[in-house]
């Protein structure tokens, strides 16, 4: 069952602090290790919101906090069903005059992917921050206390609205547009490409930039008028690579594959034939860069985009190629009006 919403820890707070609710999915902020020496073989999604509220006494001199626990996974087990619905709860608390802010715990594999998401189909101004942790809170030197900590204070605050979805880890302020986990192992291990919009320090926001492109109350694009996302699928570009993951992905049923491509999304002429006759047969293709400190793709670079009615995902690295994707579909399946949303988004 994806959905276990409910009322389930409370911390005191005088009345006059703002309501944060913590929507908790899962993920390493919530694991356990064996031991304090475990800080990277653990398990994610083992400790339930409750007791990472009681974890924290400060944050009731913060606001006043709730927990629901609407999963309780790591994320790499995320699928659109689990978007959809974490954006519906967070949509209809965004409505609620008793929510000041939201906060998102998530696990970090796909915390950008999600952080994207809300940004993308939740019609607030209200801060919905999005937090994880590199390290379970069994271990020494764990991270999980102080980003939720910081979390709770972003979105307790007044200066965060109207900013989009956030992201909080390791004192940073990122937009959820753009950050992306860039290491696996250290807990400075989000980056986004342009850079963060602030910091977050003993509980102050200080921001030194705004984001550039469209979100929430500006999206055109509302989680209240979508129940599904469309297939869209990522194949990956490699020297000596094939065609066989692009045709096997379109048969599937896919109706976008992002080309996770080299350098400048660039198309191996080994592959160049199936994407031509996958997009004779309506399948849109999305070319991208996997360059790990963030790509830029600009149509007609490399291939004939125009001629061959392809698409560019421009500086969105594959995996938030594939949730805008996901997104528009639902609205068109129009290729120039898709170019349109993958500039403004
Ligand atoms: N640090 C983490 O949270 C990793 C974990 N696999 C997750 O994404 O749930």
């Amino acid at each position: 069952m994806l959905v276990a919403a409910g009322f389930l820890a409370a911390v005191p707070a005088f009345a006059d602090k703002p309501n944060v609710v913590i929507l908790a999915t899962g993920g390493t902020i919530a694991g356990a290790g064996a031991d304090v020496a475990k800080s990277a073989t653990y398990q994610a999604a083992k400790v339930p919101v409750d007791k990472l509220i009681a974890g924290i006494p400060t944050l009731g001199d913060v606001a006043q906090v709730r927990g629901e626990q609407v999963f309780q996974i790591a994320s790499e087990s995320f699928t659109n069903e689990h978007l959809v619905t974490l954006g519906k709860r967070v949509a209809a608390l965004a409505k609620q005059r008793d929510v000041d802010g939201i906060v998102v715990t998530h696990g970090t594999d796909t915390l950008e992917e999600t952080a994207y998401f809300l940004n993308l189909v939740v019609h607030t101004d209200k801060p919905v921050v999005v937090v994880g942790s590199m390290r379970p809170g069994t271990a020494m030197s764990a991270d999980g206390m102080l980003n939720l900590f910081n979390a709770v204070n972003v979105a307790a605050s007044q200066d965060a609205r109207g900013k989009g979805v956030l992201v909080t880890m390791n004192d940073e302020l990122n937009s959820g547009r753009d950050v992306s986990k860039m290491v696996n192992i250290k807990t400075e291990a989000f980056k986004s490409p342009w850079g963060p919009l602030g910091m977050v320090v003993e509980g102050k926001n200080y921001w030194f930039r705004l984001p550039a492109k469209r979100h929430t109350l500006n999206s055109e694009f509302d989680i209240d008028k979508i129940e599904t996302l469309a297939p869209v699928e990522i194949a990956y570009g490699y020297g000596n690579v094939g065609d066989t993951a692009y045709h096997a992905l379109a048969d599937k049923g896919a109706k976008a594959i992002i080309h996770a491509g080299t350098g400048n999304g660039s198309v191996s002429n080994r592959v160049v034939p199936a994407l031509r006759e996958l997009r004779s047969k309506g399948v849109h293709i999305i070319r991208s860069s996997h360059v790990n400190a963030g790509g830029f793709v600009l149509r007609n670079a490399e291939q004939p985009d125009d001629q061959y009615d392809w698409l560019v995902a421009h500086d969105l690295n594959p995996q938030k190629a594939r949730i805008l994707a996901a997104v528009a579909l639902t609205k068109t399946n129009d290729s120039k009006e898709l170019q349109r949303i993958f500039w403004e988004y």
